[in-house]
């Protein structure tokens, strides 16, 4: 479902995370991340939705080579992977439904078609009723899960999070991990960047090392 082919970056200036990095994620699979910071994490992720391009190599999402995708078919594309980023990237003077019905909003949906799958999505990272609330009332965990329902409310078949628990105690760590498990559990393939190794263990899933632009 995820294929990387001798993807290398070099960012304009030098850095150069990734080189020559091989990577298959199959369909259904919850795979971490790691590596040392800097090491291109979260570069790996952006690459996927075409949020960066890879200097060589080839990038493929189901089947498809995005190097040779079209500008036309990125919203698609997008659709279909969610990301979640550390800074949570919440827009501060919205209500939290309307951060969340965003993707839907930009997709052009009907009305009534928002309100359900945005309440659907606030139900399940457990903020239903907190959907007329300001992102500052929240604490970090749980703006991590309005960007975790944002991340899913058009049901995309990829979940990406880039350091999801990165400013978090153990006790929410772990229930953010659990709220990916659980979208992983009903088939959405779910990458997560992460440092928490101690968690990652106890998790026991795939993990992918980078070390020195490539799997270690
Ligand atoms: N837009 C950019 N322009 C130039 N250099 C960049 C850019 N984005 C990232 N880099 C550099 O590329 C390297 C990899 O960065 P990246 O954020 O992918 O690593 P990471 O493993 O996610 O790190 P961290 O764990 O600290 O978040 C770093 O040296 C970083 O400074």
């Amino acid at each position: 479902m995820i294929r990387f082919e001798g993807v290398g970056k070099r960012y304009p200036g030098g850095n150069e995370p990734l080189r020559g990095l091989n990577i298959h994620i199959e369909r259904g699979e919850l795979v971490f991340i790691t590596g040392a910071s800097g090491a291109g994490k979260s570069t790996l992720l952006r690459l996927i939705p075409r949020l960066e391009r890879p200097s060589r190599g080839r990038v493929i999402i189901d089947d498809v080579d995005l190097s040779g995708l079209p500008k036309r078919r990125i919203p698609y594309l997008r659709r279909r992977v969610g990301m979640t980023f550390q800074d949570h990237r919440l827009l501060y003077d919205r209500t939290l439904f309307d951060n969340v019905a965003l993707p839907l909003v930009i997709e052009g949906r009907p009305h009534a078609d928002i309100r359900r799958r945005v309440h659907a999505a606030l139900d399940k990272v457990g903020l239903l009723d907190r959907h007329q609330a300001y992102p500052v009332t929240l604490s970090g965990g749980e703006q991590q899960r309005i960007g975790i329902a944002r991340a899913i409310v058009s049901r995309p078949p990829i979940l990406l999070a880039d350091e999801p628990t990165g400013n978090l105690d153990p006790a929410l760590s772990r229930e953010i991990m659990h709220l990916f498990e659980q979208f992983n559990h009903v088939g959405v393939t779910t990458v997560i960047a992460s440092h928490d190794l101690p968690l990652i263990n106890a998790l026991g899933h795939r993990r992918i090392h980078l070390s020195e632009g490539r799997t270690a």
